[in-house]
């Protein structure tokens, strides 16, 4: 059967604009499902920027007031890939329109706020998903099925990392068009709900729930002058931070990120060790899993590196023959290909805002540990 129409309202033409409307395109060429993306409108506040993605990348109309791409009747979802100041309110609205949702993560800029957003997707029932994309890199999800079949046994440990370096230059303004990550009002926080995020978002998914943490956080420059404004202001998100949890299996995290690690430009790895054996993936070798299965006998007992791009390795099946890489924009496409599954099914696809949230209640916690200086509860 021909797939159904979804007709996507996107609100935002950066970045994740490009990465979210490359899933979309791309989508039904790979996969078979029950609707196909229909690239209906873009809404940004520059007219000019708007226009100029939409012709292209194929949008057939913009808007530039995402209340008007609200209202619209010929909008089924709306995808929010603004700033994190935004998703609360526009989630809400789109919720009350009746919209499905599909929202940038960190789902919002705390807790109170997220909470909002859950209760009002959930009272109006419309379908909800968090782009928490690292999730949908074969590697990790065959992780995940690998610690879900019981090999590694019980769990001692999970460390995570996500390491950037491109905030050192001191004279980088905070604000503004790129770099509203710097400005607290914008973004929230600073790495902690930008990268850490998320590590606990796939630590969460592979190694349950985190009971509490202890954290501390850094800003190493002070003050940058402020683009919106033109003053030298005082910077108030978190450049670094690192801390430590308690899982609710019993096992101990570990989990660091900083925009001020040179050389690293996205260096996000994480390790699980096990009873059994151990796990580590590194986002610089995303189709890699290493893995050290303790039950090899001999000799031959040692680390092995899984090539995850054969036909029954998680979505790997749909792309090419196997032993052929693909690459970080292919997360996105099959985020796209779960959520439209999940719709056609009944059974939605993860993170929704309710898993989201669990998220943002793990970083805010670290937040008030680095402040307090003391274990936090989430
Ligand atoms: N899942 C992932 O791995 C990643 C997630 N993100 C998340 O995606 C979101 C967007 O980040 P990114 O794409 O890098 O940001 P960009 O700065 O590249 O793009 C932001 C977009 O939002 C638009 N925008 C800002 N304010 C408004 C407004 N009031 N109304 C309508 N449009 C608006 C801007 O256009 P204009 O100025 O013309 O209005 C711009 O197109 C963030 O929440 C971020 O955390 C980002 C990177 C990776
Ligand atoms: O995954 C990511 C990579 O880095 C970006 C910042 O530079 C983040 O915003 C993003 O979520």
């Amino acid at each position: 059967m021909a797939p159904k129409p979804l007709n996507i309202g996107m609100i935002g033409y950066g970045f994740m604009g490009r990465a979210h409307t490359n899933g979309y395109k791309r989508v039904n060429d790979f996969f078979d499902l029950p609707y196909r993306p229909v690239l209906k409108a873009v809404c940004a506040r520059d007219e000019a920027k708007a226009k100029a993605f939409a012709e292209q990348w194929g949008y057939e109309s913009i808007e530039t007031d995402w209340k008007k791409l609200l209202a619209r009747k010929d909008i089924d979802a709306v995808d929010i890939c603004t700033p994190n100041n935004l998703h609360k309110e526009i989630s809400i609205a789109a919720a009350q329109a009746g919209k499905m949702i599909l929202c940038e993560k960190p789902l919002a800029m705390n807790t109170a706020e997220g909470e909002e957003m859950c209760a009002a997707v959930e009272k109006a029932g419309v379908a909800n998903i968090v782009w928490y994309n690292y999730r949908r890199i074969p590697a990790v999800t065959y992780a995940k099925q690998i610690i879900d079949s019981g090999k590694l046994g019980r769990i001692f440990h999970y460390r995570a990392n996500f390491l950037q370096d491109w905030t050192i230059n001191a004279d980088l303004p905070q604000g503004g068009a790129a770099l509203w990550r710097l400005d607290a009002a914008a973004a929230g926080s600073g790495v902690t709900g930008d990268l850490l995020a998320h590590c606990i978002d796939t630590a969460l998914w592979l190694n349950g729930s985190i009971s509490d943490v202890t954290a501390m956080t850094e800003t190493f420059i002070k003050e940058r002058k402020h683009q919106l404004t033109g003053k030298s202001e005082k910077v108030t998100i978190d450049d670094a931070c690192a801390f430590l949890c308690h899982f609710a299996n019993g096992s101990l995290g570990l989990f660091e990120s900083t925009r001020y690690a040179r050389g690293h430009k996205a260096l996000y790895t994480f390790e699980v060790n096990g009873e059994n054996g151990s796990l580590k993936w590194d986002l610089h070798d995303l189709h890699r899993l290493q893995w050290f299965d303790y039950r090899v006998e001999g000799p031959l007992r040692g680390w092995a590196s899984i090539h995850v791009t054969d036909g029954d390795h998680p979505y790997m099946g749909k792309w090419w023959v196997p032993g052929l890489a693909i690459g970080y924009e292919h997360s996105f496409v099959h985020q796209v290909k779960d959520f439209l599954e999940g719709l056609g099914s009944g059974k939605p696809a993860g993170p929704t805002f309710r898993d989201a949230l669990e998220t943002q209640k793990v970083c805010d916690a670290v937040l008030d540990s680095a402040k307090s200086g003391s274990w936090k509860k989430v």
